[in-house]
């Protein structure tokens, strides 16, 4: 064999060396974190510690220092990881989701707070809002849009009845495996678990390769995980935590049709959060049923160079052929191009209800 360049033993002092550093650093941020902590309290007895806008900046700056060779999104995931830790110490964040345990909401919640933040599972989307709203919890996280299968419209639906905020946003790949049990007879599947979502998601995958197994739908996806530890010729569809959780075999990989499958969450919680620099706002508006209502709501978004991002209508529940409108668009109500806009779309409309100013997603 021949000799390399530089020796193992070299290399993993060196190695050790880091280590030692970055611990030195990462406790020392902690401390300062903890200073923070008593800077906010001593301002503020009712001090909000959680900060989206900050640490929004905080990835989004070393997402622009990175020069690899790790890739920014993974530095991010790292630095994500330190800053919940941080906050853990300042205080533990508490956020519900909606549940089980192993379902995409929780990774998607883990993936916004970091793995420091407790997250418990709720029933149903009203509960994550009900628990917010009582104070149980400081924050809830609720799935909005699916890239493939559109809104859930019972999330918008809860933000009508609803004094909560948005404060953030998160977006995650959707990756769906085929899993079984080490039990499973994998010739001799004939039924397939999974959510109506999920199934709709796989379609065409399922059609091709499992076309005569019935496909029952059930609440989510980690209930179909659950469900086939005990049936030897079921399988479910998943997603990675599911798997995990319930210690699953993938057959099957990203099995889903659209290799850019995604689900947008929000997060919800009291407070307004300050401007970060990259924002995105959303807003549910009542129109007067009139001729021309939805050109005149939307002139000003137009004139004002607003770049929206979504539009969807929902009936209103205030009278039989009343919609609403759920708008997103790129900005922050504190800008002053933006509260201008914002002023004009209140005269031409019935009402505006602003949800929440947040940073986009960065992660
Ligand atoms: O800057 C703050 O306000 C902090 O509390 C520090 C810190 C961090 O670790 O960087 C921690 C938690 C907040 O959500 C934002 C940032």
């Amino acid at each position: 064999m021949s000799e390399s360049p530089v020796n193992l033993d070299e290399l993993r002092n060196r190695i050790d060396a880091i280590d030692s550093e970055i611990l030195r650093l990462i406790s020392e941020r902690a401390m300062c974190a903890q200073t923070v902590a008593q800077v906010k309290t001593a301002d503020d007895p009712q001090a909000v510690f959680y900060r989206p806008e900050r640490e929004a900046q905080v990835l989004r700056r070393i997402m622009a220092l990175n020069t690899g060779p790790l890739d920014s999104e993974e530095m991010a995931r790292l630095f994500r990881e330190i800053m919940s830790a941080c906050l853990a110490l300042e205080q533990p964040v508490k956020v519900a989701y909606l549940g089980p345990e192993g379902t995409f909401t929780q990774q998607a919640a883990l993936k916004h707070f970091g793995e420091s933040a407790k997250s418990l599972p709720m029933a149903a989307i009203d509960e994550v809002f009900r628990e917010v709203e009582a104070g149980a919890v400081n924050y809830g996280v609720v799935p909005v849009e699916n890239s493939t299968e559109g809104v859930v419209n019972h999330t918008l639906d809860s933000f009508m009845d609803s004094s909560m905020k948005i404060c953030g946003e998160v977006v995650l790949r959707i990756h769906h495996h085929l899993l079984v049990s080490s039990t499973t007879r994998q010739d001799k599947i004939s039924r397939i678990y999974s959510h109506p979502q999920s199934f709709a998601q796989c379609r065409k995958w399922l059609d091709a390769h499992y076309p005569q197994a019935e496909r029952v739908p059930v609440s989510s996806n980690a209930e179909a995980a659950r469900l086939i530890k005990t049936e030897w010729h079921s399988a479910a569809i998943a997603g990675d935590m599911a798997a995990k959780l319930y210690g699953l075999d993938r057959i099957a990989e990203k099995i889903e049709d659209r290799p850019d499958n995604s689900t947008r969450f929000l997060i919800i919680g009291h407070e307004d959060v300050p401007m970060s620099g990259d924002d995105k706002t959303s807003l549910v508006v009542a129109m007067r049923n009139q001729p021309g209502a939805l050109h005149d709501l939307l002139e000003p978004f137009h004139r004002h160079q607003i770049d929206m991002t979504r539009l969807e209508t929902r009936p209103s529940r205030t009278g039989a052929w009343n919609y609403v409108f759920f708008i997103d668009f790129k900005g922050h109500v504190d800008q002053p191009e933006v509260a201008a806009m914002l002023e004009e779309v209140r005269v031409r409309s019935a009402e505006v209800k602003v949800l929440g100013s947040y940073p986009q997603g960065v992660l």
